[in-house]
């Protein structure tokens, strides 16, 4: 166990209020040098606000702050970042239009500049040498940060951060954007930081996670700070409770062994992409839950968006046998009953000035009509309600814009939003990401339940114990190709899945 030192930031009776929304209330925390703190809470409990306030992204309405001793009020992130407070904040931290040197130096041009004059080449080195630092030699400084992937864009935040050796450096649910080397990354450079007498603050669902890289957890619900934990007094179970305010059962996944029918109802023959596949061959069945697994880069994430036809298909074809119709882009995805999750949901899969109403609607314009022709406001909201009430988003109300939701309640619209529309086959990329466990646990059953009724689900994801939870048959994933298929009924251990992906 890490010795703790002094208490470097301390928060002390803070508030924050978004209109009616309670997000703290009441909130003391202090953290010490040499400490990685986990915060853990339901979505919408108040952990990304109460982190982004000690990094000056945003101000508490009442309370007071203090860092190394002194009264600490940032006015901006800026200014946090240059007094060492650095964050890695949940959706994108990237700019898509500027270079990755730019980004990693953005509101700190000034060292590069002679004049009006910037001088390019050293900013380049510099950058080149803020990814070396945090271990990461692959990506260009020079390119545009859109060249990348949301892993490596999340590679050039993190190095952003890390380039000033922050004394506190705030993670907040990072892990879910990385792979499993890029999780090592950064689990290397947090315990690093707290080894260097700096502290961290480490916010994840993922329980085994904390347990295993924290030293203190901090449970939140609604706002109000439930219990610190010590790390010697870890217990799961207990953690959960305190967590959701009631006992949580363990197994959450399907217990069955029900298997599906014989007919394909979507087919990848030999697809070959851009950059992830090359041939690939893919069967799905009716009522099917067909588990793709692998590391990040194995071209999972690219085979879920060539299916729904946003990735291009250079050869080979996405057919839907009982019609022969050909998926050649998302237009025709939908109009065949085929939803959609991104991973990469702000970007991909909401409208963030949008109603959370509107956006569980948007896919099910034709469903609210009155005979036909007129939207009905009234099948409208209920449609959306229903959704709303059954995946418990927290919301002011339907009306409230998607933007001024937390992270896991974005994630509960984008599946809400595919499953209000009962489509005939569901291809989710990540469909968990962010959310926390209880919600999971209604996720799973929805997604159960569209099995039961003859849906057919491809569900991508970079969680072992779903995909082996959730799963009829999984394919494992390694370089593009399928290096290992498993059967539900025939039982299999995870260790035989880690053995194929690497
Ligand atoms: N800009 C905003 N406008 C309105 N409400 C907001 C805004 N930002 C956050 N909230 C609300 O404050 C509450 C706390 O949100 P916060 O993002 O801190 O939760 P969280 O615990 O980090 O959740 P998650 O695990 O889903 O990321 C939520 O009810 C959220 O909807």
């Amino acid at each position: 166990m890490r010795e703790k030192g002094e208490i470097l930031v301390e928060v002390k009776d803070m508030c924050k209020n978004f209109g009616v929304t309670v997000a703290l209330n009441h909130v003391d925390m202090a953290i010490r040098r040499g400490e990685v703190r986990g915060l853990i809470g339901e979505n919408g409990s108040g952990k990304s606000t109460v982190s982004s306030i000690i990094a000056g992204i945003q101000q508490a309405t009442s309370g007071e702050m203090f860092y190394k001793g002194q009264p600490w009020k940032p006015a901006s992130n800026l200014e946090a970042s240059r007094s060492g407070i650095g964050m890695i904040v949940q959706e994108a931290g990237t700019i898509d239009s500027i270079s990755v040197a730019e980004n990693i130096f953005l509101g700190n041009y000034g060292q590069f500049k002679k004049g009006p004059v910037m001088n390019r080449a050293k900013m380049n080195a510099e950058a080149k040498k803020a990814l070396e630092k945090i271990g990461v030699t692959h990506i260009n400084p020079a390119l545009p940060a859109r060249m990348y992937d949301m892993q490596e864009r999340k590679l050039i935040e993190i190095a952003r951060t890390m380039y000033s050796d922050p004394d506190v450096f705030v993670v907040d649910e990072t892990t879910t954007a990385l792979s499993q080397s890029g999780r090592e990354l950064l689990y290397r450079l947090m315990h690093h930081a707290a080894a260097e007498n700096r502290a961290v603050i480490f916010i994840s669902h993922d329980l085994e996670e904390l347990m295993e890289h924290c030293d203190t957890l901090t449970v939140l619900r609604d706002g109000v700070i439930i219990d610190n934990i010590e790390r010697e007094d870890f217990e799961a179970g207990d953690i959960k409770r305190k967590m959701v305010g009631r006992e949580i059962k363990g197994n959450y996944y399907r217990v069955d062994n029900d298997g599906y029918s014989g007919e394909t109802v979507l087919k990848a023959e030999c697809i070959t992409t851009m950059n992830a596949l090359l041939c690939f061959s893919l069967e799905l069945h009716k009522g099917e839950i067909l588990g793709i697994g692998g590391l990040s880069e194995c071209g999972m994430h690219e085979l879920g968006k060539a299916l729904y036809g946003l990735e291009e298909v250079v050869d080979g074809r996405v057919l839907l046998p009982g019609s022969g119709t050909v998926i050649k882009n998302a237009k025709t995805a939908f109009r065949n009953k085929m939803g959609y999750v991104s991973k990469n949901r702000d970007t991909e899969s909401l409208e963030l000035e949008a109603s959370v109403a509107a956006n569980i609607q948007s896919t099910g314009l034709d469903k609210n009509r009155s005979f036909g022709l007129f939207l009905s406001f009234k099948k409208e909201k209920k449609y959306a309600q229903l959704q709303v009430d059954s995946l418990a988003i927290k919301c002011v109300n339907m009306l409230q814009p998607v933007k001024a939701l937390s992270g896991g309640n974005k994630q509960k619209v984008v599946f809400g939003k595919w499953i209000a529309d009962d489509a005939d086959i569901l291809i989710l990329d990540c469909p968990t990401r962010g959310v926390d466990i209880g919600v999971k646990a209604a996720m799973y059953q929805l997604i159960y339940e569209m099995k039961k009724k003859g849906k057919s689900i491809i569900m991508i994801s970079e969680e072992m114990p779903e995909l082996i939870g959730m799963s009829d048959r999984l394919l494992v994933l390694k370089d593009g190709k399928v290096n290992g298929e498993f059967l539900r009924k025939d039982g299999y251990h995870q260790n035989e899945l880690i053995e194929c992906m690497i």
